[in-house]
Protein backbone atom coordinates (compact mmCIF):
# COMPACT_ATOMS: atom_id res chain seq x y z
CA UNK A 1 0.00 0.00 0.00
CA UNK A 2 1.15 3.91 -0.85
CA UNK A 3 2.41 5.16 2.57
CA UNK A 4 2.06 8.52 1.07
CA UNK A 5 -1.45 10.06 0.89
CA UNK A 6 -0.34 12.88 -2.22
CA UNK A 7 3.50 13.14 -3.55
CA UNK A 8 4.36 15.56 -6.18
CA UNK A 9 6.86 16.21 -8.16
CA UNK A 10 7.71 19.58 -10.25
CA UNK A 11 4.01 20.13 -10.64
CA UNK A 12 3.59 23.02 -12.65
CA UNK A 13 0.32 25.01 -14.05
CA UNK A 14 0.67 27.71 -16.58
CA UNK A 15 -1.77 30.06 -18.23
CA UNK A 16 -0.46 31.29 -20.67
CA UNK A 17 2.84 32.98 -20.19
CA UNK A 18 2.02 33.51 -16.14
CA UNK A 19 3.35 30.63 -14.42
CA UNK A 20 0.72 30.06 -11.42
CA UNK A 21 2.04 27.19 -9.57
CA UNK A 22 5.66 26.70 -10.36
CA UNK A 23 7.66 23.64 -9.70
CA UNK A 24 6.63 22.12 -6.57
CA UNK A 25 7.39 19.44 -4.62
CA UNK A 26 6.20 17.68 -2.20
CA UNK A 27 4.47 14.82 -0.08
CA UNK A 28 1.95 14.08 2.97
CA UNK A 29 1.52 11.05 4.75
CA UNK A 30 -1.26 8.88 5.44
CA UNK A 31 -3.53 10.42 8.44
CA UNK A 32 -1.74 13.96 8.28
CA UNK A 33 -2.99 16.96 8.80
CA UNK A 34 -1.38 19.01 6.09
CA UNK A 35 -2.04 23.19 5.77
CA UNK A 36 -1.47 24.22 1.99
CA UNK A 37 -0.70 28.60 3.03
CA UNK A 38 0.13 31.18 1.01
CA UNK A 39 -0.86 34.83 0.36
CA UNK A 40 -4.05 35.81 -1.89
CA UNK A 41 -2.67 34.74 -5.67
CA UNK A 42 0.23 32.35 -4.45
CA UNK A 43 -1.16 29.39 -6.41
CA UNK A 44 -3.04 27.61 -3.83
CA UNK A 45 -6.58 26.99 -5.50
CA UNK A 46 -5.05 26.13 -8.72
CA UNK A 47 -2.62 23.48 -7.24
CA UNK A 48 -5.65 21.74 -5.18
CA UNK A 49 -7.46 21.70 -8.19
CA UNK A 50 -4.83 19.94 -10.10
CA UNK A 51 -4.34 17.23 -6.94
CA UNK A 52 -8.04 16.86 -6.76
CA UNK A 53 -7.91 16.03 -10.87
CA UNK A 54 -10.22 18.86 -11.95
CA UNK A 55 -7.24 20.26 -13.74
CA UNK A 56 -4.36 18.66 -15.89
CA UNK A 57 -1.17 20.24 -14.65
CA UNK A 58 1.13 21.37 -17.38
CA UNK A 59 4.12 19.48 -16.29
CA UNK A 60 5.38 17.62 -13.55
CA UNK A 61 4.23 14.60 -11.87
CA UNK A 62 1.61 13.89 -8.88
CA UNK A 63 -0.34 11.04 -7.43
CA UNK A 64 -3.37 11.48 -5.00
CA UNK A 65 -4.35 8.19 -2.81
CA UNK A 66 -1.85 6.52 -5.15
CA UNK A 67 -3.83 7.54 -8.43
CA UNK A 68 -1.64 9.71 -11.45
CA UNK A 69 -3.41 12.95 -11.70
CA UNK A 70 -2.81 12.74 -15.59
CA UNK A 71 -4.42 9.41 -16.44
CA UNK A 72 -6.94 8.65 -13.04
CA UNK A 73 -8.74 11.31 -12.45
CA UNK A 74 -12.11 9.73 -12.07
CA UNK A 75 -10.46 7.23 -9.53
CA UNK A 76 -9.38 10.33 -7.25
CA UNK A 77 -12.51 11.97 -7.12
CA UNK A 78 -14.05 8.87 -5.53
CA UNK A 79 -10.99 8.34 -3.04
CA UNK A 80 -11.60 12.35 -1.86
CA UNK A 81 -13.96 14.76 -0.17
CA UNK A 82 -13.56 18.47 -0.85
CA UNK A 83 -14.77 21.45 0.39
CA UNK A 84 -14.65 25.24 0.05
CA UNK A 85 -16.25 28.32 0.73
CA UNK A 86 -17.48 28.67 -2.21
CA UNK A 87 -18.45 25.04 -3.73
CA UNK A 88 -20.66 24.18 -0.83
CA UNK A 89 -24.10 23.14 0.33
CA UNK A 90 -27.58 23.84 -1.30
CA UNK A 91 -28.64 26.77 0.55
CA UNK A 92 -32.47 26.22 -0.36
CA UNK A 93 -32.13 22.51 0.66
CA UNK A 94 -33.19 21.57 4.39
CA UNK A 95 -30.26 19.73 6.19
CA UNK A 96 -31.73 16.20 5.68
CA UNK A 97 -31.94 17.04 1.74
CA UNK A 98 -28.39 18.55 1.44
CA UNK A 99 -27.10 14.65 3.67
CA UNK A 100 -29.33 12.83 1.22
CA UNK A 101 -27.89 14.66 -2.34
CA UNK A 102 -24.35 14.32 -1.66
CA UNK A 103 -24.51 11.31 0.30
CA UNK A 104 -26.45 9.82 -2.82
CA UNK A 105 -23.60 11.63 -5.01
CA UNK A 106 -20.91 9.61 -3.34
CA UNK A 107 -22.44 6.47 -3.77
CA UNK A 108 -23.81 5.39 -0.48
CA UNK A 109 -27.26 3.04 -0.37
CA UNK A 110 -30.13 3.83 0.79
CA UNK A 111 -29.38 1.72 3.86
CA UNK A 112 -26.26 3.84 4.54
CA UNK A 113 -28.15 7.55 3.93
CA UNK A 114 -30.23 7.22 6.21
CA UNK A 115 -27.70 5.54 9.26
CA UNK A 116 -24.97 8.16 8.52
CA UNK A 117 -27.60 10.78 7.81
CA UNK A 118 -29.15 10.38 11.58
CA UNK A 119 -25.62 9.80 13.11
CA UNK A 120 -24.35 13.19 11.44
CA UNK A 121 -27.52 14.83 12.64
CA UNK A 122 -27.11 13.81 15.89
CA UNK A 123 -23.18 14.02 16.33
CA UNK A 124 -23.66 18.25 15.10
CA UNK A 125 -25.97 18.60 17.77
CA UNK A 126 -28.69 19.41 14.60
CA UNK A 127 -32.12 16.77 15.42
CA UNK A 128 -34.03 20.66 15.75
CA UNK A 129 -32.71 21.76 12.58
CA UNK A 130 -33.08 18.66 10.17
CA UNK A 131 -35.80 20.07 8.19
CA UNK A 132 -34.52 23.33 8.43
CA UNK A 133 -33.67 24.98 5.32
CA UNK A 134 -29.40 24.99 5.12
CA UNK A 135 -29.88 29.00 4.33
CA UNK A 136 -31.74 30.03 7.42
CA UNK A 137 -27.91 28.25 9.75
CA UNK A 138 -25.91 30.43 10.86
CA UNK A 139 -22.07 29.90 8.94
CA UNK A 140 -20.36 27.86 11.67
CA UNK A 141 -23.03 25.28 11.28
CA UNK A 142 -22.96 25.64 7.70
CA UNK A 143 -19.35 24.51 7.35
CA UNK A 144 -19.86 21.53 10.09
CA UNK A 145 -22.31 20.28 7.94
CA UNK A 146 -20.32 20.79 5.04
CA UNK A 147 -17.42 18.84 6.40
CA UNK A 148 -19.23 16.44 7.75
CA UNK A 149 -20.91 15.71 4.34
CA UNK A 150 -17.78 16.05 2.42
CA UNK A 151 -16.52 12.99 4.30
CA UNK A 152 -19.76 10.87 4.76
CA UNK A 153 -18.45 8.60 2.08
CA UNK A 154 -15.19 8.33 4.32
CA UNK A 155 -12.55 9.08 1.67
CA UNK A 156 -9.03 8.88 2.04
CA UNK A 157 -8.41 12.24 2.16
CA UNK A 158 -10.35 15.63 2.07
CA UNK A 159 -9.98 19.16 0.55
CA UNK A 160 -10.38 21.92 2.09
CA UNK A 161 -10.08 25.22 0.80
CA UNK A 162 -10.61 28.27 3.33
CA UNK A 163 -13.21 26.08 4.84
CA UNK A 164 -14.04 28.50 7.76
CA UNK A 165 -13.42 31.72 6.57
CA UNK A 166 -16.02 34.47 8.27
CA UNK A 167 -16.29 32.99 11.98
CA UNK A 168 -14.67 33.81 15.16
CA UNK A 169 -11.87 31.32 16.73
CA UNK A 170 -14.41 30.03 18.74
CA UNK A 171 -16.44 28.30 16.19
CA UNK A 172 -13.33 27.52 14.28
CA UNK A 173 -11.77 25.61 16.74
CA UNK A 174 -14.91 23.71 17.03
CA UNK A 175 -14.68 22.98 13.58
CA UNK A 176 -11.18 22.10 14.45
CA UNK A 177 -12.60 19.24 16.62
CA UNK A 178 -13.90 17.80 13.23
CA UNK A 179 -10.99 17.44 11.39
CA UNK A 180 -8.86 16.26 14.42
CA UNK A 181 -11.89 12.90 14.71
CA UNK A 182 -11.82 12.77 10.91
CA UNK A 183 -8.16 12.51 10.88
CA UNK A 184 -7.93 9.73 14.07
CA UNK A 185 -10.55 7.78 11.81
CA UNK A 186 -7.84 7.60 9.30
CA UNK A 187 -8.48 10.09 6.99
CA UNK A 188 -5.98 12.94 5.68
CA UNK A 189 -6.30 16.19 5.90
CA UNK A 190 -5.51 18.55 3.34
CA UNK A 191 -6.55 22.18 4.44
CA UNK A 192 -5.88 25.57 2.90
CA UNK A 193 -6.60 28.75 5.25
CA UNK A 194 -5.68 32.39 6.11
CA UNK A 195 -6.14 32.10 9.67
CA UNK A 196 -2.31 31.55 11.47
CA UNK A 197 -4.03 30.17 14.60
CA UNK A 198 -5.49 27.51 12.32
CA UNK A 199 -1.65 26.97 10.87
CA UNK A 200 -0.88 26.15 14.30
CA UNK A 201 -3.31 23.36 14.85
CA UNK A 202 -1.51 21.52 11.26
CA UNK A 203 1.33 18.28 11.78
CA UNK A 204 3.25 20.16 8.85
CA UNK A 205 2.22 23.09 6.77
CA UNK A 206 3.72 24.31 3.45
CA UNK A 207 3.82 28.12 2.48
CA UNK A 208 3.64 29.18 -0.52
CA UNK A 209 4.74 32.42 -2.06
CA UNK A 210 4.01 33.44 -6.24
CA UNK A 211 3.71 29.99 -7.25
CA UNK A 212 6.51 28.21 -5.57
CA UNK A 213 6.85 26.68 -2.00
CA UNK A 214 9.16 28.31 0.17
CA UNK A 215 8.69 26.73 2.87
CA UNK A 216 7.51 23.47 4.47
CA UNK A 217 7.85 21.96 8.01
CA UNK A 218 5.94 21.49 11.56
CA UNK A 219 4.93 24.73 13.04
CA UNK A 220 7.40 24.45 15.69
CA UNK A 221 10.28 24.05 13.06
CA UNK A 222 8.97 26.99 11.08
CA UNK A 223 8.98 29.02 14.19
CA UNK A 224 12.76 28.10 15.01
CA UNK A 225 14.07 28.61 11.78
CA UNK A 226 12.44 31.63 11.35
CA UNK A 227 13.14 32.97 15.02
CA UNK A 228 9.58 33.35 15.24
CA UNK A 229 7.20 33.17 18.32
CA UNK A 230 4.45 33.17 16.00
CA UNK A 231 3.22 31.51 12.51
CA UNK A 232 2.07 35.08 12.28
CA UNK A 233 5.70 36.12 11.87
CA UNK A 234 6.70 32.80 9.86
CA UNK A 235 4.18 33.96 7.52
CA UNK A 236 5.14 38.05 6.99
CA UNK A 237 8.77 36.52 6.85
CA UNK A 238 8.32 35.08 3.67
CA UNK A 239 5.01 36.66 2.57
CA UNK A 240 6.78 40.00 2.53
CA UNK A 241 8.66 39.50 -0.82
CA UNK A 242 6.32 38.18 -2.48
CA UNK A 243 5.33 39.98 -6.03
CA UNK A 244 1.78 38.89 -6.62
CA UNK A 245 -1.28 39.99 -4.84
CA UNK A 246 -5.17 39.52 -4.87
CA UNK A 247 -7.05 39.96 -7.99
N1 LIG B 1 -7.85 30.13 -15.30
C1 LIG B 1 -6.90 31.05 -15.06
N2 LIG B 1 -6.38 31.81 -16.07
C2 LIG B 1 -5.41 32.72 -15.84
N3 LIG B 1 -4.87 32.97 -14.62
C3 LIG B 1 -5.36 32.25 -13.59
C4 LIG B 1 -6.39 31.26 -13.75
N4 LIG B 1 -6.65 30.70 -12.53
C5 LIG B 1 -5.84 31.33 -11.64
N5 LIG B 1 -5.06 32.25 -12.28
C6 LIG B 1 -4.04 33.09 -11.66
O1 LIG B 1 -3.12 32.25 -10.99
C7 LIG B 1 -2.69 32.87 -9.78
C8 LIG B 1 -2.93 31.92 -8.63
O2 LIG B 1 -4.33 31.86 -8.36
P1 LIG B 1 -4.95 30.92 -7.23
O3 LIG B 1 -6.43 31.13 -7.26
O4 LIG B 1 -4.44 29.56 -7.40
O5 LIG B 1 -4.32 31.56 -5.92
P2 LIG B 1 -4.67 31.29 -4.38
O6 LIG B 1 -3.37 31.10 -3.70
O7 LIG B 1 -5.66 30.20 -4.30
O8 LIG B 1 -5.31 32.66 -3.95
P3 LIG B 1 -6.55 32.97 -2.92
O9 LIG B 1 -6.00 32.78 -1.55
O10 LIG B 1 -6.84 34.40 -3.23
O11 LIG B 1 -7.65 32.04 -3.28
C9 LIG B 1 -3.44 34.20 -9.66
O12 LIG B 1 -2.59 35.24 -10.11
C10 LIG B 1 -4.62 33.99 -10.58
O13 LIG B 1 -5.02 35.23 -11.15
Amino acid sequence: MNEKAITCKGLTKRFGDFVAVDNISFEVNTGEIFGFLGANGAGKTTAMRMLCGLSYPTSGEAAVAGYDVFTKQESIKKNIGYMSQKFSLYENLTVKENIRFYGGIYGLTNGELKEKGEGLINKLGLQGESKKMVGELPLGWKQKLAFSVAIIHQPKIVFLDEPTGGVDPVTRRQFWDLIYEAADSGITVFVTTHYMDEAEYCNRISIMVDGRIDALDTPASLKQRYRAETMDEVFYALARGAKRSAD
